[in-house]
């Protein structure tokens, strides 16, 4: 098909892009065409394939093949393609007097070509005295020649990593790190990339090395292997460091060469490199990444200004006792004896810790705290004033939203109050706090990086109160910030045993102190009014479930009430697939209806979705459920770009496809991104095959989402694992580092520290006034209890 023996190419100008997919960046478009080797007679083509930025109007120069589409006919399957350079007389001239080039004219611009020929571009870039005959001064020249030198090196930049396969955001995330050297520094070491561009790994690199002829031992590959395996052990174990050996060890395994004698040599070697690097940190045997080893000791000595820059309180112990008394008079409660120390001794020190489980009154303390905070400092609760110096915060926005609503002041996400984009540009924030006493809720999803950051934001004098559950699912980033600050028992610190939510109606709550306890109670498979488990295999999971999600449909329970919660994706009990089968129940593609496709996942409207990245500027966040509530097909707007509209909770969002990667389906969530939510309604398979996951504090956090309501599916003995299975601690050294910047040598005994109340109350007497019907089980819920959905069973 062409005319002589270089590759098929097509040399046109875009004219409409009519399908783009963010994911693997395919795009269809067509050109009007310039100039050909092909036998193509027609004026434009449809030319397909995966591409970085493609501009309208632009010239590009496109290789690849003619192909027969079953559908669509004839098109040109494009393999790589370049942006084209101004050629030919007319264009040269327009682009030296382009508004790129001030100072150039058009007469100047005809000068240029009639000195220098159609050559122009390239013997300028060769030679930065092609242009003295213009005599435009030594200054100007130089410019002119950088700009087009630096247009030149983009674009070879551009066109190489796009032939390196990076799409254009990583592309242009790796220019902007090496700007003209970047070919230099891919070729001297593309490993590099793996430390300096993050959405790099060293897989990619790896290829890329072997392309450039580094392979083996070569410790180049050595020091991106070792980075690489540093970052996946922590981001999958969420220690704060790895252990040396286990590194090498490891490290050798990726390498796969051939054992020659020296290779541990040169694997330590290679650690030492990056340790002089300042990359990475080695202290007793253990390597870190500097940067989360820096941040431990951050938030060490920001804890330890907070605690010395503290000049005390104004008032008495007697002034406190008299305003708690109009507190509780205020709120119709009284504080248990341990409430009490908590409200007290988080008024009168810098840094207080409060931890317990469901219902025990952590919200109740919090009203409190910033009640008597108010009163006893004399400072306004009135959010709309100046002086207003009192700031709640949360690490999603559910969290936030719960903490505003039980307080009746406003309640940001930790990004949003520290102003951060999150972003990788967060490690550069230096945000600080104007407030003077700051409280942070579900404290146990905060990681070491997040809360260096927002401790580091604090102002000497400032009062810190921090509040959470300590028995939950520790963050999803690295370290367990809260779990490390109780431990280390340089703070005064309250846990709460008393439940005191046991005039509602609730098993849940025992069952999930219970649980907390590691004991497997006697009726924990049995019905009760509030929960039952519904035994059954991996494999009939999907269909128990499509059985609970329509009967709870067809007896009226919202979609936004109900959430399913399972430990992994994949798997037929897994969260991709149960979310499949239930919007097949729920939401149902019918005719005429509309629907948008991402990948393997449908949208219509009414789907509930997720959303999976902080977007301060839209004020959703990581977490947040929503509602699709209207879809605008590329054809129906002037973008010309398919857009989903989804209410997140009374904040309209509007997604372009490109940013459909940031959501996903919801009918089923993780029980880790559940932490911080709860629901009227959680059912929750567990099965053996997630035995990986099954751990006491996965389980504790699942069950202690449900307000109401929980019916627990799957295999019994996944449960009882889960509760027998006590999460080990993970590897963290913030306790060690507090011990240091305090100088606390001997920690005393956690019982000589730590407020428990003596005696909790007994569950049982509880459960049996639910079981004798003192106490009206379903209240507020119909007619509707778990055991219905037990009948599923015998199907
Ligand atoms: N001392 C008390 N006397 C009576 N009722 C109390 C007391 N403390 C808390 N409560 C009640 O117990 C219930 C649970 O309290 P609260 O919501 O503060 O607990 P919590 O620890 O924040 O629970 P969760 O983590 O589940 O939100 C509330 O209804 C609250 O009014």
């Amino acid at each position: 098909m062409t005319e002589s023996n270089e590759k098929p190419y097509f040399l046109g100008t875009v004219k409409a892009i009519f399908f783009e997919n963010p994911e693997n960046l395919y795009k269809i478009f067509t050109i009007k065409i310039k100039k050909t080797n092909t036998d193509w007679d027609a004026k434009d083509i449809v030319v397909t394939g995966s591409f970085g930025e493609i501009s309208e109007e632009e010239e590009y120069r496109f290789e690849g093949k003619i192909v027969d589409h079953p559908k669509y006919g004839k098109q040109f399957q494009a393999t790589t393609y370049k942006r084209s350079r101004p050629s030919g007389r007319k264009e040269l001239i327009n682009f030296f007097s382009s508004d790129e080039f001030p100072g150039i004219g058009k007469k100047k611009a005809e000068k240029i070509v009639d000195e220098l020929g159609e050559n122009a571009i390239d013997k300028i870039i060769k030679d930065p005295h092609a242009l003295d005959f213009l005599k435009l001064g030594e200054d100007k020249t130089q410019q002119i020649v950088e700009q087009i030198s630096s247009n030149h090196q983009t674009e070879q930049a551009l066109y190489q990593l796009n032939n390196f396969g990076f799409g254009p955001t990583l592309s242009a995330r790796i220019y902007q790190k090496y700007g003209v050297q970047t070919m230099e520094k891919i070729n001297d070491d593309p490993y590099q990339l793996v430390i300096d561009v993050k959405g790099v790994g060293f897989k990619r690199a790896d290829e890329l090395a072997k392309r450039l002829g580094i392979t083996g031992d070569d410790p180049r590959r050595i020091k991106g292997a070792m980075i690489q395996m540093v970052s996946s052990l922590i981001n999958e174990t969420g220690d704060t460091y790895v252990d040396g050996n286990e590194l090498i060890r490891r490290v050798s395994g990726v390498l796969r060469t051939s054992s020659t004698p020296d290779l541990d040599k040169k694997l330590v070697d290679g650690l030492k490199n990056l340790v002089k690097d300042g990359v990475l940190l080695v202290e007793d045997g253990n390597v870190y990444q500097k940067d989360l080893s820096d941040s431990e000791w951050s938030i060490s000595q920001s804890l330890k200004m907070i605690t010395d820059t503290f000049k005390g309180v104004s008032w008495t112990k007697h002034a406190l006792k008299k305003e708690l008394k109009k507190i509780e008079k205020d709120f119709d409660v009284e504080y248990d004896a341990s409430q009490q120390k908590a409200i007290e001794q988080s008024l009168t020190h810098p840094i207080f810790l409060l931890t317990g489980g469901p219902g025990t009154g952590k919200t109740t303390i919090i009203n409190a705290i910033v009640a008597a905070y108010g009163k006893l400092n004399d400072e306004t609760l009135d959010p709309a004033s100046d002086d207003y110096a009192i700031a709640l915060a949360a690490p999603t926005g559910r969290a936030a939203k719960h903490m505003g609503e039980s307080t009746g002041l406003p309640a940001k996400t930790i990004h949003r109050l520290l102003g951060l984009t999150g972003t990788e540009d967060d490690e550069f924030a230096e945000p600080s706090l104007d407030c003077k006493l700051l409280i942070i809720d579900e404290m146990s999803m905060v990681d070491t990086k997040l809360f260096k950051l927002l401790i580091e934001a604090v102002q000497p004098g400032t009062q810190v109160v921090l509040v959470g559950d300590q028995d939950q699912l520790p963050s999803v980033g690295p370290g367990q910030v809260f779990s490390d600050l109780i431990n280390s028992q340089a703070f005064p610190t309250t846990i709460l045993k008393n439940i005191h939510r046991q005039d509602e109606d609730s098993t849940i709550i025992q069952l999930a102190h219970d649980i907390n306890e590691g004991v497997i109670v006697d009726g924990i498979f049995e019905n009760r009014s509030d929960r039952s488990f519904i035994g059954c295999t991996s494999r009939d999971v999907p269909n128990v479930l499509s059985q609970i999600i329509s009967k709870s449909n067809e007896r009226g329970f919202d979609i936004e009430d109900v959430q399913v919660l399972a430990p992994m994706y994949r798997g037929q009990a897994g969260i991709d697939n149960l979310n499949f089968v239930i919007q097949n129940v729920l939401n149902p593609m019918k005719p005429k209806r509309k629907e948008v496709s991402m990948g393997n996942t449908k949208y219509r409207i009414n789907d509930k979705v997720v959303y999976l990245v902080n977007s301060p500027e839209d004020n959703v966040f990581n977490g947040e459920i929503g509602k699709i509530i209207g879809i605008l097909l590329a054809k129906e707007n002037t973008d010309k770009v398919d857009k989903l509209i989804i209410d997140f909770d009374g904040n309209e969002v509007t997604l372009d496809r490109k940013d459909w990667i940031n959501i996903t389906l919801a009918y089923c969530t993780s029980i880790h991104k559940s932490q911080g939510s709860e629901f009227e309604m959680v059912i929750l398979p567990l099965v053996n095959e997630e035995s990986r996951m099954l751990r006491r504090n996965l389980l504790y956090t699942a069950v202690t989402r449900a307000k109401r309501l929980l019916i627990m599916v799957g295999d019994r003995s996944a449960f009882e694992r889960s509760i027998r299975d006590q999460s080990s601690d993970r590897k963290t050294t913030l306790k060690e580092r507090i011990f240091v910047t305090f100088k606390i040598k001997q920690p005393k005994s956690k019982e000589a520290q730590v407020e428990e109340e003596t005696k909790p109350k007994d569950y049982r007497l509880t459960l049996d006034m639910v079981m004798n019907n003192s106490i009206d089980p379903m209240i507020g819920m119909g007619d509707t209890k778990p055991s219905d959905f037990l009948t599923i069973q015998n199907k």
